[in-house]
């Protein structure tokens, strides 16, 4: 592939250097054609035979066909001399065009400019060419094209707050373009034949760019902010929304480490790669093309040599942009691990304490820490040497500029002040097509973190579209129909296999068995956490997620075993998700739940604030909040996991009292204590994913199967323990 570009290449450039030899040869024998007052047009009509000649070679040549680019370039070969002559009669209205058939050296310059403008407008934009050779990188800097795209098309509804901004950068970009012509207009004010009137009114006309610039600069800053901050507004908004609508497999899936970074960096980043890069774009194009017609302006001759300077200077830039690009990713994934686990550990600091684990976990931070220094270190190494190879191209240049000006300005082609405008247009120029390379190479860089966002946007929860069913009674009978479930984690061990029960109304159903029973798994299902991947599980007959999801979970509430407070108020934890809910509620629930006595001793009583998750409460204390806030609901159905395990058994009993009184609830409780479970209408007891055996206390023990011998185990040791436990501390 790469052999069969190099001979199309060669093969176009021999033959374009046997035409020019040719006709080199023919006007060194013949003489110069006469071609006065018709030499542009003779230009033109070379140009053209020249470019249908090698453009033929160029189809016609081995590996030629398919090569968009080496068609651009024969093209920028043959018309690009032509163009410049055009333009240059057309905008300066002086000198006499150059020869048809240019002299060795102008014919090389030539050739090198169309090669070096040809290589400048290929990096920039690349396109489809690699894309038929069907390389991946191609496609992917496709989709993240289409991804900016995206992004822009969600600044929308800034349309009017960016239009502005934009109106205000071009203005602050025209006024700073004239900055450097009126300072050399001052330089040659200040030259031999002094003139004191041109003299201030070059001086009146930089300040007043200058002015124009910076107040146009500012207000432009100030739009480009203000419409940032709303994009990251929605976009926040729009996917904090998405999150919570995803089932609950996808929070095990993603840790809460990078979706807080999600939210954070990466909607930033986002909004950044339009305000900023959008910004800087429309910035440097203005400028670069403004600027180069103020340079023709000058000298056209300098402005070629800096058309010299500008594709190696943007060849580098590249290079080094898609290195910094791997890094980058690099780096951002190293910095999300940190964070996950920085966050992690600090969380859960009782743990690593308890389990003396502070060293192993510094070690593993140190770790991820070493590993983002090393991307840092080499990032800056890459950096050194990429700002060492572009001075020396810098100063190689103007070292060249400033020979060629002082013989312009020695045959009056350029006055000294010419000379200094051109050298400020010249470094600007350089500085901003570097930025409109860089900002191409972070506009798609920018989009990584867009892509990462717009994956949670786009995506569907894996569980089935709640119903539409919200029946004003309810009876509250829950079915379970030869359920089969999995967890995606593991999705190949099933927690659950064929499972079939039944819970009915105004009865007490306790789920009990082994750890790993499949009792939680059973009250995820109830909670519609998941979905069984065979099965049903029914509600009044009818399917649970035909019912409303707010419905749904109004008519059932749930208390878990590590049951989860948000910091606020005790009243505002127990009236959670409700609106309008009058204290008398709150307290009622409260007395109900057994919390009332402790929460009228705290300083604040209902107004007491919880503390971060809960933790100025105790265990027991906490599982009485949940329940109370479970209760104030006045749920049909009432599932409690493990809820009251952290309570001493007279409050567990007192509890199960005033649980059990409800008339018409279904309660399903998951319990490993005796005491709690043998007051149940109905005990379920599950081993190992399935229903082992079921009916009451009584017909269990009567069976003297896996229930007795439970009871006789876990039970009686649990029993035994605590019995023993409370001796120990009331002795
Ligand atoms: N989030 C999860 N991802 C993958 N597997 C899980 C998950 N939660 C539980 N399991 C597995 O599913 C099976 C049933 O677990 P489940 O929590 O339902 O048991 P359990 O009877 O409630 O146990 P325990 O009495 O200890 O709470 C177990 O083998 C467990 O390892």
């Amino acid at each position: 592939m790469v052999s069969a570009g190099v001979t199309a290449y060669g093969t176009v450039l021999a033959c374009d250097m046997a035409l020019w030899g040719s006709a080199w040869g023919g006007t060194l024998l013949l003489g110069k054609p006469n071609v006065e007052g018709r030499a542009l047009g003779w230009l033109w009509a070379l140009g053209a035979l020249r470019w249908a000649l090698l453009h033929g070679v160029a189809l016609t040549v081995p590996g030629g066909r398919g090569r968009p680019v080496l068609r651009r370039w024969v093209a920028a070969l043959c018309l690009l001399g032509p163009v410049f002559e055009s333009g240059k009669a057309a905008l300066l209205q002086e000198g006499r065009p150059g020869d048809p058939i240019p002299d060795p050296g102008k014919a090389a310059l030539a050739a090198a400019a169309a090669t070096a403008a040809c290589l400048f407008w290929e990096l920039t934009f690349p396109d489809a060419e690699r894309e038929e050779a069907g390389g991946a990188k191609e496609k992917k800097k496709q989709e993240a094209k289409a991804l900016f795209m995206r992004v822009v098309r969600y600044s929308r509804p800034d349309a009017l707050h960016l239009g502005a901004a934009f109106v205000f950068l071009s203005l602050a970009v025209i006024c700073e373009m004239f900055i450097p012509f009126y300072t050399g207009r001052v330089v040659d004010a200040l030259g031999s034949q002094y003139e004191h009137s041109s003299f201030l009114s070059a001086i009146a006309l930089m300040g007043l760019f200058s002015f124009g610039s910076s107040l146009f600069a500012g207000l432009r800053g100030g739009m480009f902010m203000c419409s940032l901050s709303r994009l990251n507004k929605r976009i926040r908004h729009m996917l904090f929304h998405t999150l919570l609508e995803q089932e609950i497999g996808f929070f095990e899936e993603n840790k809460p480490g990078s979706l807080s970074s999600r939210l954070s960096s990466d909607t930033n980043k986002m909004g950044l790669s339009v305000a900023m890069n959008v910004n800087v774009l429309v910035r440097s194009v203005v400028k670069v093309l403004g600027m180069l017609g103020l340079m023709l302006g000058l000298s056209w001759q300098l402005t070629l040599l800096t058309c010299v300077e500008m594709p190696l200077l943007a060849f580098l830039q590249k290079s080094y942009n898609t290195y910094c690009q791997a890094l980058g990713q690099e780096l951002q994934d190293c910095k999300a691990e940190a964070k996950e686990m920085a966050s992690s550990v600090v969380g859960a600091v009782r743990t690593v304490h308890s389990f003396g684990a502070r060293e192993s976990e510094t070690q593993r931070y140190e770790e991820v820490l070493r590993k983002m220094h090393d991307i840092q270190s080499r990032k800056g190494i890459r950096s050194a040497v990429h700002l060492l190879l572009r001075r020396l191209v810098t100063v190689g240049v103007k070292v060249v500029m400033l020979f060629y000006g002082r013989q312009l300005i020695a045959s009056g082609r350029l006055s000294g002040g010419g000379l200094l405008s051109f050298v400020l247009y010249q470094k600007d120029m350089t500085s901003n097509v570097k930025n409109l390379v860089y900002v191409s190479g972070e506009m798609l860089n920018s989009v990584g973190a867009a892509a990462k966002v717009f994956q949670y946007l786009d995506r569907k929860p894996r569980q089935k579209e709640a119903g539409q069913l919200a029946p004003s009674e309810l009876e509250g009978r829950l079915t379970f129909r030869n359920v089969t479930f999995a967890y995606p984690a593991c999705p190949d061990t099933p927690a659950l296999k064929g499972v079939s029960l039944e819970l009915s109304p105004g009865k007490m159903t306790a789920l009990v068995g082994p750890s790993g029973g499949g009792k939680t798994s059973c009250v995820s299902l109830l909670e519609r956490f998941y979905e069984p991947q065979q099965g049903e599980v029914l509600l009044d007959g009818l399917p649970l997620h035909s019912y409303q999801h707010q419905y749904l979970h109004q008519k059932m509430a749930l208390v878990s075993q590590d049951p989860v407070l948000f910091s606020g108020s005790i009243r505002n934890n127990i009236a959670y998700g409700l609106e309008d809910c009058s204290l008398e509620r709150v307290k009622a629930a409260a007395i109900k739940a057994n919390a009332h006595n402790f929460i009228c001793d705290l300083e604040q009583g209902y107004d007491t604030d919880v503390g971060e998750c809960g933790n100025q409460l105790s265990a027991g204390q906490k599982q009485c909040i949940a329940i109370a806030r479970a209760l104030v609901r006045a749920p049909k159905v009432l599932i409690l996991d493990e809820a009251t395990s952290r309570m001493d058994v007279d409050t567990q009993l007192a509890m199960q009292a005033a649980l059990y009184g409800s008339a018409g609830q279904t309660v399903l409780v998951v319990a490993h204590r005796l005491k709690t479970v043998e007051e149940a209408d109905h005990i379920i007891f599950m081993e190992d994913g399935t229903v082992v055996e079921q009916g009451t206390h009584q017909q269990l023990m009567a069976k003297r199967g896996r229930y007795h011998r439970l009871k006789e185990k876990l039970f009686a040791d649990l029993d035994n323990a605590e019995e023993s436990l409370i001796g120990t501390v009331t002795s």
